[in-house]
């Protein structure tokens, strides 16, 4: 049974296509579509601090619908305003989001033998008290979606909560996290098991509220070679996957499909194809038509992968990487298995009309009359 009545959904494209279904056009979100690229963000901020805004469900709910709102019928699914920084906060983090630089962790975790990485370890973490803030706010979203597309919920990837838990904030070295796992290997896998425990009931907690399907984001993926991603990531996306499902089960919750974003881990598609996730999250690395072949007849659907980067080009660039994607991933000849998306997260200073072209150009390539 699900905890909320809500309206009944109009849009069901993007969870049919999640499914596998065959389609009558591949559905469109964008990662990060509310935020600094609108200049609606900005007013509805005003410049309050940005995790202020994730724990008014009032604020998060406004800016989730801002794409919504602007784009109208041209995409197909909100995602709820939030950040994967609020694991850490709720683990006992700090975490501050600084002005125009990005995520700012004042205490980040140094060693194992520190007190901090043992009281972090002991500690019982109630997910649902903690981050009660982001469920009221899905709930609200919903209600405030009327139905008009389904609602995304989503959690960070351990591996790269983990990074920001001891790197303290963004980095091109990764020399803290690298230490960890070359020098604490047991310690680091520790670690990482409880925030995959976590994000498990972050999701289904996600879900009872009203999220619709859900990504985990593993942003810093790429940053692993393909045998430590084997070690440090992959078992860790796996049981979320497999274990949120059995939550959702206990819970006596409708399963939902489940995206997994390992960005940058090109050589890992094979794997990640197997490991219970239904929809795939590609960057720009890839060829859409080789990873078409990767999967083969396994029943996953790819999600992408536009450079994001094309955003700032001309119209023509833009129709040029709509143009390829659309054949790469086979559309004319398939009806199925793709979810249309950028590579990674819309950056800012997009122009949003551009953006809007973007989608223009993807429902004009892909009619089917
Ligand atoms: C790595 C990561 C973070 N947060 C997130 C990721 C994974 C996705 C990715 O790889 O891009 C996930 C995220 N963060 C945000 C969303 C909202 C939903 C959406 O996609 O529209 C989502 C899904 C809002 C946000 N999260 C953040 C903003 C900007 C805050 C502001 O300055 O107003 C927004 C709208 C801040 C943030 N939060 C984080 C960083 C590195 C930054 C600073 C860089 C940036 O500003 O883009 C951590």
């Amino acid at each position: 049974m699900a905890e909320h009545s809500f309206p009944p959904l109009k849009n069901d494209l993007l969870l049919r296509a999640a499914r596998g279904e065959t389609v009558e056009r591949p559905p469109i979100w964008v990662m990060r579509q509310a935020g600094r690229y609108l200049p609606e963000y900005h007013e509805a901020k005003a410049g309050r601090d940005f995790f202020e805004c994730c724990r008014s469900p009032e604020i998060a709910s406004t800016l989730t619908l801002q794409p919504i709102e602007r784009f109208g019928g041209l995409i197909d699914a909100a995602i709820i305003f939030s950040d994967i920084l609020v694991i850490p906060q709720a683990m006992g983090m700090t975490v501050e989001m600084v002005d125009k630089k990005g995520p700012h962790f004042p205490d980040p975790l140094q060693t194992p033998q520190d007190k901090q990485y043992i009281e972090l370890m002991e500690r019982h973490v109630d997910v649902a008290k903690e981050l009660d803030y982001v469920y009221k706010a899905i709930t609200l979203t919903r209600k405030k979606l009327d139905g008009r597309v389904p609602l995304f919920g989503f959690t960070g990837a351990p591996w790269t909560l983990l990074c920001y838990m001891v790197e303290g904030g963004g980095t091109k070295l990764f020399k803290q996290v690298k230490t960890w796992i070359y020098k604490y290997p047991e310690e680091t896998k520790a670690l990482l098991q409880k925030i995959s425990e976590l994000c498990v009931e972050y999701l289904a907690l996600q879900v009872k509220a009203g999220a619709q399907i859900v990504q985990v984001f593993d942003s810093w993926a790429g940053e692993l070679s393909p045998s430590s991603f084997k070690k440090f990531s992959q078992p860790y996306l796996a049981y979320i996957a497999k274990h949120l499902p059995l939550r959702l089960k206990e819970l006596g919750l409708e399963q939902v499909p489940m995206v997994v974003f390992p960005k940058g881990a090109w050589y890992a598609l094979d794997a990640c194809a197997d490991m219970g996730y239904q929809v795939i999250g590609m960057d720009w690395l890839h060829h859409p038509a080789e990873a078409v072949k990767i999967i083969g007849d396994r029943p996953v659907v790819l999600q992408g992968n536009a450079d994001p980067g094309v955003l700032y080009g001309s119209h023509e660039s833009i129709t040029e990487v709509v143009t390829e994607m659309v054949k790469g991933f086979g559309w004319a000849e398939r009806k199925k298995g793709w979810i249309v998306n950028l590579g990674h997260g819309i950056t800012p200073f997009v122009n949003p009309d551009d953006l809007k072209f973007f989608f223009q150009e993807i429902h004009r390539l892909t009619k089917t009359d």
